[in-house]
């Protein structure tokens, strides 16, 4: 592959904090930072020229030392009334997808207009589910912060919405990217940014127990997601090779210790696959950890991914599965939404892409059709 073009360092990742010494340097007031985050969070101005408050010289070096756009909108599938998948061509050629779905029914009955946005935080992932897209052709680099908040400024104007909830299960895993992601949600919740609150934002991780307990001492109040996908070590070993890394024990004291920081619910995640995780047994643990840790569980029916072999249980295995768990007095629920499924399934839309492209071999290695079947 040809090397990196080189662009500037988009201003999407820059606090007012750190704009302030910039304009010292070039002979501005201080002030100057909150007029520059107005115009790029307020009025969502695309050019340095349009900031019309800013002398032409500020605006010559705003220009020079960053970029306000890095990525460009490929194309997007879905339509209004259901989930939106938005694939983004980033400038070194990379795909990422960043998935709005849908204002949902509320909870009482009448129409929630809450919107959920799910963002990428890798390009590719590390971590080699056996079941999961995102990872089928490896890692290829960690989204930076300006990338990540990048996403939801461009949905929000090709959309023409207002988002109001954020969850980090896109492509890759956002705990092995920590720097840029705590980063883009300071920006993502800062009232002179995106001014969303941090309890609308969701991590998802595949259990990277040390950095849980980094994000539990991270001053925001963020809720994490777990992707459990498996209640006894076999099983997650399985499916999960982060497993072997970071094994239940050492997940589960660090999400009790996340429970003694931050005092709120974790969501467990729990994929169901046909004869790999969904026995009566998996049901039973996963009861009695969810209520050992006060955590509550979505099941997720497999959603399907090209060239992988794994298929859903029956609604019948899903539901009794759904119903063990509960009876456990734990909050357990099933997703049927489509557009769920749609969301969990990202990653499929960009290997489709850079496989066109040519960046990307598409063949899924032959060790994941073999783990597949069980041998
Ligand atoms: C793509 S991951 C990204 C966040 C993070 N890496 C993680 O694993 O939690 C987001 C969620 O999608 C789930 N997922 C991946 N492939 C899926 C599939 N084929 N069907 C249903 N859910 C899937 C993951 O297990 C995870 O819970
Ligand atoms: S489920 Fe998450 S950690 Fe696992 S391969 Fe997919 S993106 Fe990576």
């Amino acid at each position: 592959m040809s090397s990196t073009p080189a662009i500037p360092p988009s201003l999407l990742a820059t606090t007012p904090e750190e704009l302030v010494p910039m304009l010292a340097e070039w002979n501005e007031k201080p002030f100057r930072a909150k007029q520059i985050m107005e115009w790029v969070y307020r009025k969502r101005t695309e050019t340095f020229e349009e900031m019309s408050s800013l002398s032409k010289p500020l605006q010559a070096a705003l220009a020079e030392r960053f970029s306000l756009r890095t990525m460009k909108y490929a194309r997007v599938e879905g339509s209004e009334d259901t989930t939106r998948k938005y694939l983004f061509k980033l400038h070194d050629g990379r795909f990422i997808e960043t998935v709005l779905i849908p204002a949902s029914m509320g909870l009482l009955g009448g129409r929630s207009d809450r919107r959920t946005l799910c963002v990428s935080s890798q390009v590719g992932c590390a971590y080699d589910c056996k079941f999961c897209a995102s990872g089928l052709a490896g890692f290829t680099r960690n989204l930076t912060a300006g990338e990540i908040v990048e996403q939801v400024v461009q949905v929000e104007k090709l959309a023409g919405v207002r988002v109001d909830n954020l969850v980090f299960m896109g492509m890759g895993e956002p705990m092995a990217n920590y720097t840029n992601v705590t980063k883009a949600i300071t920006i993502l919740n800062a009232q002179w940014g995106m001014n969303i609150g941090a309890r609308h934002m969701t991590v998802s991780t595949s259990g990277l127990a040390p950095q849980i307990k980094k994000l539990a001492d991270f001053p925001l109040q963020v809720r994490i997601a777990i992707s459990l996908h498996g209640a006894s070590d076999p099983v997650r070993d399985r499916i999960m090779p982060v497993n072997r890394k970071y094994p239940l024990a050492e997940l589960f004291e660090a999400l009790e210790y996340w429970n003694e920081k931050k005092k709120q619910y974790i969501t467990f995640e729990f994929i169901l696959i046909k004869d790999v995780n969904d026995s009566r047994e998996q049901a039973n643990l996963l009861g009695e950890v969810a209520a050992r840790l006060n955590a509550k569980v979505n099941l997720i029916p497999y959603n399907t991914v090209e060239g992988l072999p794994w298929v859903r249980p029956s609604e019948k295995v899903q539901k009794l599965f759904r119903d063990t768990v509960a009876s456990y007095d734990v909050m357990a629920t099933l997703r049927t939404e489509k557009g769920h499924d749609i969301a969990a399934a990202c990653g499929q839309l960009r290997l489709k892409q850079e496989t066109a492209d040519g960046i990307i071999d598409s063949a899924i290695p032959e060790q994941r059709k073999t783990i597949a079947a069980g041998v």
